[in-house]
């Protein structure tokens, strides 16, 4: 024997309940079916009530809407003389309804007596066309079996008589019979119904009596997802859960089945499927008694409250005195609150609850009543009440099996920027809630839903700012190893942002890279940087990675706001990790602290790995002593290209067109790029530096560098004739020109050398840099990293590297 319950979408049309009719005919057992009434037809006819005893004419439309609906599915689903015996049983059943909305119309006066009888009538019309629908199925009165006591409203199931009445009704019976589910009815016979969940309720009830294998429950979703698909697009269906985890997710949020409704049959141990009418294929979850030390995650599911405030009364009168518990909680049960969450200081100086917004007010009001005395006398302050918040819970019987869980969910809420405003944890640890502001819940539920693995892959989501050289190249290397990385490191980088210097395009669900420009053009809105930040901030997505590859100081400016904003940041820009020292402390300290990244390898020497190199000597416990380095892949390309034939403004524009020079050549020639890398090495080992103390020798007249940039272009020819007489000299002697960067004993100079040969630097080909660290450790023969220094491509790489680090996989 199994019992199916089908509710309201399941049967809210032709075509579902034709569904539920395939479903039924295809069990190999005997099966008893119960129904919930057509989707939103209960809430229709509690409307026509209400409606009729205020008055108001109304509830005649209600009465149509209501009665056109149910002609519609007869009309749809029957032929000939079928069709007319269940529009006989159909129109009977509603006028009944018509006459006691008519009669509360009259008299003015609706009980919940009369409200009882009125609303299961939704259950009674569906359950009689269903019965007919489906060849040889039986209709049995749920009504008559399930027995309760008077309380119209919230009556109260006598188990043992509706035990006994419901395995009089089916001894013997086998094949398909229909039931209402809702109806029930008191000793007298009077109409009453089973609240809330109430279908889910009589089904329940038939599967405990008879001691059906199964209850089924078929609904519109799939099962228990482990997280709100609307909010989580990754969440997917729980295979198995116990009642308690199936009771928890329920109560937190995810209406699969009305907790209350599950005790019959957990009692008996009678397993509970449920499975969407829609997708009758789909597996859907399955409830069950709990497997102790079980391989399960420990984690099943995460679900949510909205709209939820938060009361607090506190006060040190508080504190040792017996009671104060007892009178809070029975003075909102008088009311009729619903408290979701407590959580209470063990100093018991403070307790907090959570309470549905709408019900906030009268919970404050009757919280201040119980204790106006102490709130008078000040021992306690006056009620608090923080509204526009989320209750989220992980539920999980294994989480007592293992250790270290909510330390990692806390860290991962907390390195993403989300305040936590209160936590409740139980005893038997399977679940742990906690609250967070509403504008917060989307962040919180993705950042919990990947990190318990409960996602396949973790997502980082970038915002680009500048797409020149190094930042188009940088996309189309992450266009082109997303797959790769997705497949291999279940690494998902997701572009959510982009901008240029005119506009700005953001979209949560993913920009595609393959025609981004193109969507940018069209429906990117003008910007400033001012605003792209703020647009970046007020997104409040999960795994967030500000992406810097412009040169521009302003640009710089933003990173202590993102970075306060939990926003981590990659920069190929060199200018903040060269500013003022406590700026570049600052930055440094705001990432450490709020536990995420700042991160600029390709500040010096582009792809090379050097300030991973050097934190790792440094962390190691290395000191460095000196540095000397060749740091500008621009000025080596230029003199490694100077010939008879080629002069110095030529290797200029040369550099500049194969991407090694700064937007700004000029920043390269007069060697503050240079300065600042150096500067960057000096901070990086651990000393502090300012660029007041680099000194630099320069090899172009600072003449050349005043005016703009076409006043430097038209002058520069005039350095070939001196650039090549000293080059001519210099290839006489056998040398060569390096610009080298030199930091040793606290001292830090910057410029022109004329290197022999024999020299590590004399070798150095093409755009390439050199590092050599000479440190503790590496004293006699020192540290050399050497390789492209500059270079759209590699420093593009650089930067994914970085941004592959910030994602920790
Ligand atoms: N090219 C190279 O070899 C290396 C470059 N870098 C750094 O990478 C950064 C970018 O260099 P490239 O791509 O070569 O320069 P680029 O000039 O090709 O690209 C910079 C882009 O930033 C945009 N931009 C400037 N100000 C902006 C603003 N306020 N808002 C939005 N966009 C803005 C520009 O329009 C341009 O498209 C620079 O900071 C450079 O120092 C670092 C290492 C090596
Ligand atoms: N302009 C720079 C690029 C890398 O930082 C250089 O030439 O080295």
């Amino acid at each position: 024997m199994k019992v199916l319950k089908f509710g309201g979408t399941s049967v809210g049309s032709a075509e579902n309940i034709r569904r539920v009719k395939e479903i039924v005919k295809n069990q190999q057992d005997d099966v008893i079916v119960v129904v919930s009434a057509l989707g939103g037809i209960t809430d229709k006819i509690l409307n026509a009530a209400r409606m009729a005893v205020m008055g108001t004419e109304y509830f005649n439309t209600e009465m149509t809407g209501i009665k056109e609906r149910h002609e519609e599915v007869v009309e749809a689903l029957f032929n000939g003389e079928q069709k007319e015996t269940v529009k006989e049983t159909v129109i009977h059943l509603l006028d009944e309804l018509d006459k006691v909305i008519q009669g509360v119309s009259m008299i003015g006066e609706l009980t919940p007596k009369t409200l009882d009888k009125i609303g299961g009538f939704g259950e009674r019309l569906s359950s009689h066309i269903i019965s007919q629908f489906i060849d040889g199925a039986q209709w049995v009165d749920s009504s008559k079996l399930i027995k309760t006591d008077s309380a119209f409203g919230r009556a109260l199931v006598d188990f043992e008589k509706s035990e006994k009445l419901v395995q009089e009704a089916f001894n013997g019976f086998s094949g398909i019979c229909v039931a209402p589910g809702f109806v029930s009815s008191n000793n007298a016979g009077e109409y009453t119904t089973l609240g809330r969940g109430g279908s889910d309720y009589t089904a329940a009830i038939f599967a405990a009596a008879l001691d059906a294998h199964v209850l089924e429950i078929w609904t519109d979703v799939d099962g228990f997802m482990t997280a709100d698909p609307r909010v989580i697009r990754k969440a997917y269906t729980i295979e198995s859960l116990s009642y308690s985890e199936a009771m928890e997710l329920s109560h937190f949020g995810a209406k699969v089945i009305y907790p209350p409704t599950i005790l019959p049959v957990y009692q008996k141990g009678i397993p509970i499927q449920i499975k969407n009418t829609m997708k009758p294929e789909a597996e859907g979850s399955l409830i069950r008694e709990s497997e102790p030390n079980g391989k399960d995650r420990p984690i099943k599911g995460i679900s949510s409250i909205s709209n939820i405030s938060l009361i607090t009364v506190q006060g040190l009168g508080m504190v040792g005195v017996t009671g104060i518990s007892m009178r809070l909680f029975g003075a909102l049960a008088r009311e009729d609150i619903n408290v979701i969450l407590i959580s209470q200081a063990s100093s018991e100086n403070s307790i907090s609850f959570a309470v549905d917004t709408p019900k906030a007010e009268a919970a404050e009001q009757a919280i201040s009543n119980e204790f106006e005395r102490e709130i008078a006398g000040q021992q306690i302050n006056k009620v608090e009440v923080e509204s526009g918040l989320s209750i989220v819970a992980i539920v999980g019987e294994n989480m007592k099996q293992t250790t270290g869980i909510a330390g990692k969910l806390f860290n991962t809420i907390g390195k993403n920027g989300v305040n936590i405003i209160a936590i409740a944890q139980g005893a038997s640890e399977l679940n742990i809630s906690w609250v967070v502001k509403d504008g917060d819940l989307r962040k919180t539920l993705n950042v919990v839903h990947e990190s318990f693995f409960l996602s396949e892959n973790v997502e980082v989501n970038i915002f680009m700012l500048g797409i020149g050289l190094v930042g188009g190249n940088l996309l189309q290397q992450v266009r082109q190893q997303q797959e790769k990385l997705m497949k291999e490191k279940h690494l998902k980088l997701k572009l959510v942002g982009v901008a240029n210097s005119k506009k700005m395009l953001l979209d949560r669900d993913g920009i595609a890279i393959d025609g981004f420009k193109e969507r940018l053009d069209a429906e990117g809105e003008q910007s400033g940087l001012e605003a792209y930040k703020q647009a970046v901030i007020d997104m409040n997505i999960f795994n967030p990675v500000f992406v810097d590859c412009t040169a521009s100081n302003d640009a710089a400016d933003l990173y202590a706001d993102l970075l306060n904003a939990n926003v981590s940041i990659v920069t190929a820009n060199k200018v903040a990790a060269s500013s003022e020292y406590e700026n570049y402390l600052k930055l440094k300290k705001i990432a450490k602290q709020k536990g995420i990244k700042f991160l600029f390898e390709t500040n010096v020497g582009a792809g090379l790995p050097i300030i991973n190199t050097l934190n790792d000597l440094v962390n190691a416990g290395d000191k460095i002593q000196k540095i000397e380095a060749v740091l500008s892949g621009t000025l080596n390309f230029i003199f490694n290209t100077i010939a008879q034939d080629v002069p110095m403004s030529k290797t200029i524009k040369m550099a500049q067109e194969e991407g090694y020079s700064e937007p700004d050549p000029r920043i390269d020639l007069s060697g503050i790029d240079v300065v600042r890398k150096l500067m960057i090495l000096v901070r990086e080992s651990g000393y502090r530096i300012d660029k007041e103390d680099v000194v630099i020798n320069k090899f172009i007249p600072d003449e050349f560098f005043d005016g703009s940039m076409e006043d430097f272009w038209d002058g520069v020819s005039n350095l070939d004739a001196d650039f090549e007489q000293r080059r001519q000299k210099l290839e006489s002697e056998n040398k060569c020109w390096r610009f080298v960067a030199k930091y040793e004993d606290g001292k830090a100079e910057v410029g022109l050398q004329e290197i022999e040969q024999g020299h590590p630097f004399f070798d150095l080909q093409g755009s390439n840099n050199l590092v050599m660290f000479t440190t503790e450790r590496y004293h006699e023969f020192p540290m050399i990293i050497k390789g492209y220094g500059a270079g759209a491509e590699v420093t593009a790489a650089g930067v994914f590297a970085d941004i592959i680090r910030v994602s920790n996989v």
